[in-house]
């Protein structure tokens, strides 16, 4: 659906030049919700804004949906860009106009009849869940309803492409998740495509298919979420996901309690239904080695299950070897601590 090949993108001239991103490839999935995170100044917002061409590539080709946006005069990246919608952190609203005619402003703009427009909008406001709200003017609402008319714009020209630009950093947590609800409805309602940045992994982890990691002006690390936050190979990717997780001071201090040939710390991750599965206390039962858990997460990545345990075998060396032996091969991933 969205194909970037080396893109080069570099600000300014002479001893001034920047580069922000540079011979950056990337390929994004019609239907499916693709997230970069990076920390600032990595690069994500000139790559969100290069993928509709508000910002000039200095180098590469960015198609969409089989087009080549890199190579159009005006007029056609006009018509082009009407497939790609946009929503922004700071929602980028006509402060002077209703929320009605904000997300009519598209509309109009393509010379749509009133009573089409009128349709459209009473759709869309039901849509987002703002019915009640058409009146009003953006000082008037809350953050979050704000991004709603900016989602509700985004979609008015009918988009294939929904481009986020941390659409949700000016949210608190609780307002960010029905946002993301929200995201997440109409990309399975409409088969939307949607591209997001963030820095916040639990953006990535609610409700992104892939993830692609910036830093430096490239990507470092690609992939299923669920492999990519499973099993980090990058040292950022590992940061971010440790921002996401427990503390590891007490953690480090409980691992090495009690270390020695009768004991063992392993990270057990489940993955899918198996994460409700009682395999860990079959096998030890079966094994008759005794566990101790030292730190746990059981959570969702987008929709589906997974846990992962960090716990303290107890027994015989050999009765540990055959326990782990075991849990892998009933699909479960064990990786030993020490
Ligand atoms: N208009 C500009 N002129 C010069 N340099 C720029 C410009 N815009 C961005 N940069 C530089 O390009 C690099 C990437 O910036 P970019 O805004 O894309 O990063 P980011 O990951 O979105 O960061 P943030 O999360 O802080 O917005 C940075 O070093 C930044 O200083």
């Amino acid at each position: 659906m969205i194909e970037i090949r080396g893109l080069t993108k570099v600000y300014g001239k002479g001893d001034k030049a920047a580069t922000a991103l540079s011979g950056l490839n990337l390929s994004i999935k019609k239907g499916e919700i693709f997230g970069v995170i990076g920390h600032s100044g990595a690069g994500k917002s000139t790559l969100i804004r290069c993928i509709n061409l508000l910002e000039r590539p200095t180098e590469g080709e960015i198609w969409v949906d089989g087009v080549e946006l890199t190579k159009l005069n005006r007029g056609q990246l006009q018509e082009q860009r009407r497939k790609i919608g946009m929503i922004f952190q700071h929602f980028n609203l006509l402060s002077s106009a209703t929320v009605y005619d904000n997300i009519a402003f598209p509309l109009r703009l393509t010379g749509s009849t009133r009573p089409d427009i009128d349709l459209k909008v009473k759709d869309l406001l039901a849509l987002v869940g703002l019915e009640e709200h058409s009146d009003k003017y953006p000082a008037q609402l809350s953050g979050g309803q704000k991004q709603r008319v900016g989602v509700a714009r985004a979609l008015a020209s009918d988009p294939d492409v929904l481009l986020c630009d941390e659409a949700t950093s000016a949210l608190d947590p609780q307002t960010t998740d029905s946002i993301l609800r929200l995201l997440l409805d109409i990309n399975k309602r409409f088969h939307l495509t949607i591209v997001l940045i963030t820095h916040e992994m639990h953006v990535i982890q609610s409700i992104c298919d892939r993830v692609a990691v910036i830093h430096g002006g490239g990507i470092v690390e690609e992939g299923e979420v669920t492999e990519v936050f499973l099993k980090p190979q990058h040292e950022i990717t590992r940061d971010f996901i440790r921002s996401e997780t427990q503390n590891e001071g007490p953690l480090r201090a409980a691992i090495e309690a009690k270390q020695g040939e009768y004991s063992k710390a392993v990270k057990i991750t489940f993955l899918g239904q198996k994460t409700y599965d009682s395999t860990l206390s079959q096998v030890a039962r079966e094994t008759g080695v005794n566990f101790a858990i030292l730190q746990g997460t059981i959570s969702t990545l987008k929709d589906v299950p997974y846990g992962q345990l960090i716990v303290r075998f107890e027994g015989p060396a050999a009765a540990i070897e055959i326990t782990i032996a075991e849990l892998t091969a009933q699909g479960l991933d064990v990786e030993v601590i020490s």
